[in-house]
């Protein structure tokens, strides 16, 4: 019954941490190596088919359920998404599928002086994050940074990804070697603490699109299969391979980020606050999976903010931090030791997680910052470490392992960029036949507007007494082609930006093979679009029954749909989505100035000409008038009125001051702004990305 706290949090007196799980993990004793030519041993097929795995005794015991009826392995197109939210339940880790993910030769990670300088803007000055810690994260382990809000966890775990690399000083060396960042990124991952994930795409989508991204056709359909079912089945998420990810419970997308970065198998992986936002029992299965990973040579290093006693005694170090200072690194249980020794012993009954962070919040006072950074020497003393004296010093470790191969390939990705496009379209396709607003909304409200323009301008077309009413129409029609398609990209574009960011570090595909498919995607929708508009409106309205004009209308209507969606790109790539929604209409009304809609292109003052040159509603507009008025157009018909000013189309062309014989030099000019817009918001884009950096 007199258990001391310490055997409490920390295990019994032989220092065996005492998780409460009852998980053993087995040695893996034929362990299936990955590659393309191997044909997998699989062991999960009992587990398949209902039996508890010989080495998981986790409580429950509950065995994993078949697959769902109508499961046929790898086919994708027969099963449906349940459309419930799917509630978080007893999760079944199958530890015997950790044994057929190859192991990895574990990697000593260390850190001298390091130190991480913003730049605060202009006039600002910069600004030192992290002040010359020290550290030594050994491999196989499940660390923790752990600190106060602002104390520098996350930066320091994107100094130490590589995440960040503007700003950083000091070194950092694997395996005794100074780090080579192309080499290391290759074999680590960042896992954000937000899920950025396609919520529209199943788990099961989403495995096998990481898998072939990250994979490519090197590695044959059934080992790509065969990993993930492996996976999966570790982590728990086999029983809901055909869920909607925007359905999955918070823990279940947690561990559906790290299943996606398990499919290439990374030696180091960087987990930002893995447990934010999760429930006691989801934060403890997340770390238990984490810890189970260590075992096979991983280093999995995470922030987390101020664990519960159960938490913390899961991982084997911890690393504290204060302000940027180093306060505490060693063993998780020498913490109550190493806190005796500096005479601020933990209290009784109190989590010793919590009390470090009281500490290093300063709410003991500042001096005791001062007496834990320099008991620790800023993170350089390994007195606190398990068995210190193993611990290997750098010299050591560079005649332990030899000089790593540099890899020759000059692009960090994996497979090819014409892979990397054909599987990023594959996932557009999936997502833009499930997205409700950017193919369904779209297509529906062409249709609904172009039948409320119809029905408002019914005979405007071919009526003389009505040339005015069809030129609003027209200017009506450009204005709904940009406006739509512009906000719309605002809108949805950060969204999509932020999982770039993710899957782009990770070294899924290069920045220019998203922009590729993103393009190419997008084309059916918005042609389809453009075209159920055109087709409605013309008819309705009764524009000139001719091929040809009508061609022309419509190539005008879908340049203007483009030229739209790449300004709302390069806004969207630019701004947030306040500043963006603001600034795109904004920018747009100067546009319509200048197109010579309120006010003739003749009497615009000379010193503004210029700007009916850069406005893409005036060549919108032009295209438009030359359709409909332009090649000639006989004398329009006057039933509706006993006058009609505008019977000759000349009469009215004059008016406006356009010729209706530039439809080739206003298809010349939106391509250009097209390709112009393009070009701006892939630097933009690229900028962005590296600024974050
Ligand atoms: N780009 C930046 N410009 C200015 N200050 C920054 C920048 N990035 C980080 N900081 C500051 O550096 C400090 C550390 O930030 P960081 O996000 O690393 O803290 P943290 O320990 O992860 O906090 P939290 O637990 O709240 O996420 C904070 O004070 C933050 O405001």
């Amino acid at each position: 019954m007199a258990t001391t706290r310490e055997q409490f949090l920390f295990g019994n007196e032989n220092g065996v941490a005492g998780l409460g799980l009852g998980i053993e993990i087995g040695e893996a004793p034929n362990s299936r190596v990955y590659n393309a030519t191997t044909e997998p041993v699989s062991s999960a097929g009992g587990r398949r088919n209902g039996q508890p795995s010989t080495t998981t005794t986790v409580t429950p015991t509950s065995a994993p359920t078949p697959p769902q009826a109508g499961y046929t392995n790898g086919s994708t197109a027969s099963k449906q998404p349940p459309l419930e939210p799917v509630e978080e339940e007893e999760v079944h880790f199958d530890t015997d599928a950790l044994n057929n993910l190859p192991a990895r030769e574990p990697v000593d990670m260390e850190f001298k002086e390091l130190s991480l300088t913003v730049n605060l803007g202009f006039k600002r000055g910069s600004k030192e994050i992290l002040h010359n810690v020290c550290g030594k994260f050994p491999g196989s382990q499940l660390i923790a940074i752990m600190g106060p809000s602002g104390a520098g966890k996350s930066t320091l775990l994107d100094a130490l990804s590589g995440f960040k690399t503007t700003g950083v000083d000091g070194s950092i060396l694997l395996n005794g070697r100074r780090r080579d960042l192309p080499s290391f990124r290759r074999m680590s991952c960042y896992i954000t603490q937000d899920d950025r994930l396609q919520p529209l795409l199943t788990v099961n989508e989403n495995m096998h699109i990481a898998a072939d991204l990250k994979l490519g056709n090197t590695v044959s359909y059934e080992e790509k299969e065969s990993r993930i079912e492996d996976i999966l089945l570790l982590l728990g998420l086999y029983n809901h391979d055909q869920t909607l990810t925007v359905r999955l419970s918070g823990g279940q997308k947690k561990r559906l980020s790290i299943a996606m970065e398990l499919i290439n198998n990374p030696t180091v992986m960087f987990l930002d606050e893995p447990t934010t936002g999760l429930d006691s029992s989801s934060c403890t299965k997340v770390l238990e999976l984490l810890k189970r990973l260590t075992s096979q040579g991983r280093t999995i290093i995470c922030t987390i903010h101020q664990p519960t006693a159960k938490l913390f005694q899961i991982f084997d170090q911890v690393y504290v931090l204060s302000a940027g200072n180093c306060v505490y690194q060693g063993s998780t249980q020498k913490l109550v030791p190493f806190l005796q020794s500096v005479d601020l012993p933990c209290p009784m009954y109190h989590n010793p997680a919590d009390y470090i962070i009281e500490l290093a919040c300063g709410e003991y006072g500042f001096d005791k910052i001062d007496t834990l950074k320099s008991a620790t020497e800023n993170g350089s003393a390994l007195t606190w470490f398990d068995n210190p004296s193993s611990v290997m010093r750098a010299e050591a470790l560079m005649r332990k392992f030899p000089i790593p191969k540099r890899s020759k390939a000059r692009s960090l990705e994996d497979t090819s960029y014409s892979n990397q496009c054909s599987v990023l379209i594959r996932r557009g396709y999936i997502k833009a036949k499930r997205d409700t607003t950017m193919t369904h909304l779209r297509i529906g409200v062409n249709i609904a507007v172009a039948a409320l323009f119809g029905a408002m301008y019914d005979h405007t077309g071919r009526e003389g007494s009505r040339v005015l009413d069809n030129y609003n129409l027209l200017f009506a029609i450009l204005m709904h082609h940009s406006m739509t398609t512009m906000m719309l990209t605002v809108l949805t574009f950060p969204i999509e930006l932020s999982i770039l960011i993710k899957e782009h570090f990770n070294r899924w595909y290069s920045l220019k093979a998203y922009y590729t498919a993103m393009t190419l995607v997008d084309l059916p929708v918005s042609i389809l679009s453009c075209f159920l508009f055109t087709g409605i409106v013309y008819l309705w309205s009764y524009q000139p029954m001719e091929w040809v004009r009508f061609w022309m209308f419509f190539v005008i209507s879908l340049m203007t749909v483009f030229v739209g969606q790449s300004f709302g790109l390069m806004i969207g790539a630019w701004f947030d989505v306040t500043n963006g929604t603001f600034l795109a209409p904004v920018l747009t009304i100067p546009m319509m100035m200048f197109a010579g809609f309120g006010v003739t292109l003749r009497d615009l003052p000379s010193y503004l000409k210029w700007g009916s040159h850069i406005s893409y509603l005036r060549y919108g507009l032009e295209g438009f008038i030359a359709a409909i008025y332009g090649l000639d157009r006989g004398t329009l018909a006057c039933d509706e009125a006993p006058y009609c000013h505008y019977r000759y189309p000349k009469k009215f062309l004059e008016e406006i001051t356009m010729r209706g014989d530039q439809f080739w030099n206003d298809v010349l000019a939106l391509t250009l702004m097209i390709v112009l817009f393009r070009l701006a918001s892939y630097i933009i884009l690229k900028a962005k990305i590296k600024s974050i950096r």
